[in-house]
């Protein structure tokens, strides 16, 4: 029975307050408007950025809300003038979207786009500045413009990309943010060249990308940076050449980097979110060339510093959202690399759990031995 045009009730996972356990409900989703698309979504990952909002330390954080981006499912029915996408359609929703039309859009210079953005940082639709999500009448937020902790989703025709449904969905869903923001990172961003010395702070799913990509780009050496030993046995495999702990040192880590790469890398990453780590990052790079890129996402409040010194002898600090992947054209782009086993997927999933079971997957996520937990949606 088709279920378009009509107010569907489904499971959702409720983030009610911050910190507090989410809890699954029957929410009221509303059909898609005009540019908008619903999905009925069968696999969604946990990011860190999800326990972040939840945690309340995000200032764009609203509650009652339905949080998760990394996922993937199946065009359920499409709003008016929608022409992209239909229902049928595999797709993955993108938290970054893609109009092709806004001045950031056509700068050539950027993957972030202006269409949405207010909105999606409001929780709320473009449309009418309201939720299609609901409980007995009560708005709950959306999340990102994608709140995928829910099996059934609105979000913007602009943050839908359609892949090959070929893909198995329970892997490429990771394509909606952690790998990407990896790859992308170096690849996009920093625009590493063969033979550059590469130095990685975190060894997550994030920092493990951007190994990924640093060997892929040809590096030379590929340093993981963790305060957890464990780390390092798995990072050989995604390409970590070197594992340094800071804690095994008494100089600052930057010294540390310094001294073992005759002055400095050529690029350095943060993949963890920790500012004072942002000021290694920045200072381990080589005088005169070392570019460094934050990744990681801070806590509301925090604040990056250095001396100015550090650029002014040439060093250059950047940032990257979504690795700089331009979403609707780039995404499905990703999925063929992961059909062609170009890129890995499969090898960041160290977990398989159910919706019901989501406040134990985000204990198990916050645990040194996963990468990425995949959540089945529906029953
Ligand atoms: N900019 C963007 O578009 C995106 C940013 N993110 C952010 O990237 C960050 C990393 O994400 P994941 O890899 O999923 O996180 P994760 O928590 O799995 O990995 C972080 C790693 O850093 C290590 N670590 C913690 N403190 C450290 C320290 N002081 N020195 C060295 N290592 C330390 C941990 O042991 C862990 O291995 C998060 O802040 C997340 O919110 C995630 C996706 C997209
Ligand atoms: N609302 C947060 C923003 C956190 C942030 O930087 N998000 C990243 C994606 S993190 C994914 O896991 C991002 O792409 N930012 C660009 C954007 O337009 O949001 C805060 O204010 O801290
Ligand atoms: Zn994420
Ligand atoms: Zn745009």
């Amino acid at each position: 029975m088709s279920t378009e045009g009509q107010v569907i009730t489904c499971k959702a996972a409720v983030a009610w307050e911050p910190n507090k356990p989410l809890v699954i409900e029957d929410v009221q989703v509303a059909p898609p408007q005009a540019g908008e698309v619903r999905i009925k979504i069968l696999f969604t990952a946990l990011c860190h950025t999800d326990a972040y909002t939840w945690s309340g330390k995000d200032p764009e954080g609203l509650f009652p809300c339905i949080l998760g981006h990394e996922a993937a499912g199946i065009v359920e029915s499409v709003g008016e003038g929608v022409t992209e996408v239909q229902p049928g359609d595999h797709v993955i929703p993108c938290y970054q979207a893609e109009c092709r039309e806004c001045k950031f859009c056509k700068s050539g210079k950027t993957n972030l786009c202006g269409k949405v953005r207010a909105a999606t940082g409001a929780g709320v639709m473009m449309n009418d500045r309201k939720s299609r999500f609901s409980i007995n009448g009560k708005p709950i937020y959306h999340f990102m413009g994608t709140s995928t902790f829910s099996q059934y989703t609105v979000v913007h025709d602009v943050s839908v990309a359609k892949i090959d449904p070929q893909a198995p969905l329970d892997k490429v869903c990771l394509l909606g943010c952690g790998v990407p923001t990896g790859l992308g990172a170096v690849w996009n961003t920093a625009k590493v060249e063969p033979g550059s010395i590469v130095a990685v702070f975190g060894l997550g799913t994030v920092g493990l990308a951007v190994a990924e990509g640093a060997k892929a780009a040809g590096a030379s050496r590929v340093i993981g940076i963790d305060i957890d030993p464990k780390k390092f046995d798995r990072a050989k495999n995604f390409g970590v050449t070197e594992f340094v702990n800071p804690k095994d040192h008494d100089k600052p880590i930057q010294q540390v980097l310094v001294d073992l790469t005759d002055g400095g890398v050529d690029y350095s990453f943060e993949c963890i979110g920790n500012v004072s780590v942002m000021r290694a990052a920045l200072e381990c790079c080589h005088k005169g060339w070392g570019t460094s890129v934050i990744v990681g996402v801070a806590a509301s409040g925090q604040e990056i510093s250095t001396r100015p010194f550090q650029l002014v002898t040439g060093r250059v600090w950047k940032g990257t959202a979504f690795g700089g992947f331009k979403s609707r054209s780039q995404v499905p782009w990703l999925v063929d690399k992961y059909m062609k086993k170009e890129i890995k997927v499969d090898e960041y999933v160290t977990h398989n759990m159910t919706l019901g079971e989501i406040n134990e997957a985000f204990r198990y996520m916050h645990g040194g031995d996963c990468l990425r937990c995949v959540l089945k949606m529906q029953d």
